[in-house]
């Protein structure tokens, strides 16, 4: 694959200096609602960050969530991080107090975190409304809590809340804020889109203001939410406007929309920009090669499931539909794609569909190991075959192995004959009142290895007894069925199509400990479709063991 085409355009307008790239993934991006991690997760979660070659990882806020002040004790103890620095969250001081004796500052500096961010008002109108005090105390409360915490040897980063809004409303006020936190000894002022309500152009205006207010040595960093739909972008437009330090959380988690997705700032980053933002660590850092994986152990440890259209990592991000684009992709993958996908430790996909042409069909074979490039009167047959059958209500894009068998028919002239079915019947019984749960029992009858078998299975549901009897039949002739599971399945009922009554659709996902597959069956009623989504799925297993049909 060659490189990709819009690789370093933007270097040009990027300001000189060494980039901070600092992750609040376990502060921020824990404030998504549906996220609740566990000390144990948090620590797993700051390793993988570390791993990918962040800069900095923003643990918590120790002193207001017990969770986060323990998270700091362990962290002490058992990370070895070789990249990041780890940052304790937290806010200024008290009006009215002395940093040193906020108990919430002290909570800070006891984390023993090197690093501190402080969110300070940057908006006149919270520091009087939401503070209840002054402008002018709210900028000493700035200036107190930072010369502090310098003081007690700590790098210190300003959060300067509201700040594009405070900007917006009173813009000697926001510089104020930020010139005070920057003479008192802040190492970073990152400006925060905390409404998340920002578009590109405004956060450029005031960027380039700030920057010209602050001059060039002073390091700006930017804080986006997505309210608005573009947290990258803005984020993306303060780095060209003059920030060296962004924030991000990892898969764009945080509160309401979420954060700027920090994997795909990095990734824009290194791969348009031309920077190399992630620390390379011959052990231990891999960078942007393992972009995907971390972002899905993350998920894995969030338990949210990967959102499959997040650019660069997303199961859908190099995934190809369309049969012009693989009409396109089969001659230069560069034509359909913005970059290689493996940079970013993605893989490119096709997906077999209506809308496949015979490229499509040639590129998804070589996926699975079939070349059918001097085979067009296969190709031809198995797009029609294709187009045919989705019309009827099947779906090859989440069934790959029902695609492969339909292939290796056409390529071989049959399926697999592993077993043939004489019949088979599911019985659903209740023995029992309302509460009671039904049972269901299936017998089927079958031909293997040169003998008749008649198996009875007992199950939950009609399908799981089905499953059960037929592997309990089969076991004996084809000892490997013992590893496989049904491990998922999906029950679609499709609109009336051409003229037809209502059909099922299923989608069956098996496992036998090593892979996972899924196949599909469509049918006039739950069982008929389940039962083709059951055998194919048998079929795909054995062949994929490497096992000969007796
Ligand atoms: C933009 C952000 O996302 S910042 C991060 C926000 N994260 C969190 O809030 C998670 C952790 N928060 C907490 O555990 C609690 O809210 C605490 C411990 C911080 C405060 O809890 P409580 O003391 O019970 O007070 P409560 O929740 O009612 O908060 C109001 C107090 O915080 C003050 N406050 C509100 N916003 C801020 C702020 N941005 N910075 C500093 N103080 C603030 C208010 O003035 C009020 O102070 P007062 O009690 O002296 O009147
Ligand atoms: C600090 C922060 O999280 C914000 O302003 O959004």
């Amino acid at each position: 694959m060659t490189a990709p085409t819009s690789d370093t355009t933007l270097s040009p307008a990027l300001p000189a200096g060494a980039f901070q790239v600092y992750d609040t993934t376990l502060r921020d991006g824990a404030q998504q609602e549906g996220i609740a991690l566990s000390v144990a997760d948090k620590i797993v979660v700051a390793g993988l960050l570390d791993e990918l070659g962040v800069g900095f990882i923003e643990g918590g806020w120790p002193g207001a969530v017990p969770k986060d002040t323990e998270f700091f004790k362990r962290a002490a103890k058992e990370l070895d991080l070789r990249n990041a620095e780890l940052a304790a969250f937290g806010a200024t001081r008290k009006p009215g107090q002395r940093a040193s004796q906020d108990p919430q500052v002290r909570a800070l500096v006891d984390s023993e975190a090197p690093v501190v961010a402080l969110v300070a008002k940057s908006d006149i109108r919270h520091a009087e409304r939401a503070l209840r005090t002054t402008g002018e105390e709210n900028l000493a409360m700035i200036a107190d809590s930072v010369s502090f915490l310098v003081g007690e040897g700590r790098r210190v980063v300003v959060d300067a809340e509201h700040f594009f809004d405070g900007f917006r409303f009173d813009a000697a006020y926001a510089r104020a804020a930020v010139l005070t936190a920057f003479e008192a000894g802040a190492e970073v002022v990152a400006l925060c889109d905390t409404n998340g309500g920002m578009v590109p152009s405004w956060v450029a205006q005031v960027v380039a203001d700030v920057r010209a207010a602050v001059g060039p040595d002073a390091v700006l960093g930017m804080h986006a939410h997505n309210d608005s739909g573009c947290a990258v972008a803005n984020t993306l437009a303060a780095v060209e406007a003059g920030c060296r330090h962004v924030q991000g959380t990892v898969n764009g988690y945080g509160e309401r929309t979420g954060n700027a997705d920090l994997l795909a700032v990095v990734a824009n980053l290194e791969l348009k920009y031309g920077l190399p933002v992630l620390a390379r660590d011959e052990e231990r850092s891999s960078g942007l090669a393992e972009l995907t994986r971390i972002a899905h152990a993350i998920s894995e440890v969030t338990n949210i499931s990967p959102f499959a259209r997040s650019p660069y990592v997303g199961a859908s991000a190099f995934a190809h539909k369309a049969g012009l684009h693989a009409s396109a992709i089969k001659v230069d993958p560069d034509l359909y794609q913005h970059t290689d996908p493996a940079l970013v430790g993605n893989d490119m996909r096709m997906l077999v569909s209506d809308m496949a042409g015979r490229a499509s069909i040639e590129l998804k074979g070589r996926e699975l190991g079939f070349d059918l490039s001097q085979r067009p009167e296969v190709l031809s047959r198995v797009t029609e075959r294709v187009k045919d059958a989705e019309a009827r209500g099947y779906t090859y894009e989440a069934a790959d192995a029902s695609f492969e068998l339909l292939l290796v028919e056409e390529i071989e002239g049959a399926r697999p004959q592993y077993f043939t079915v004489e019949s088979w019947r599911t019985i659903v019984e209740r023995a029992g009142g309302r509460g009671t749960p039904a049972n269901a029992e299936a017998t089927v009858k079958l031909h293997a290895g040169g003998e008749r078998f008649v198996s009875t299975g007992e199950g939950n549901g009609p399908v799981n007894a089905l499953d059960h009897a037929l592997r309990q039949a089969l076991v004996g002739v084809y000892p490997e069925l013992e590893d496989f599971e049904l491990i998922d399945f999906k029950v679609r009922i499709l609109d009336s199509m051409h003229g037809t009554d209502a059909v099922t659709r299923v989608l069956i996902e098996h496992t036998d400990g090593q892979a996972v597959w899924q196949t599909v069956g469509v049918g006039p009623n739950l069982l008929e479709a389940s039962w083709e989504a059951l055998t194919d799925g048998t079929i795909w297993g054995l062949r994929r063991r490497g096992v000969a049909p007796r």
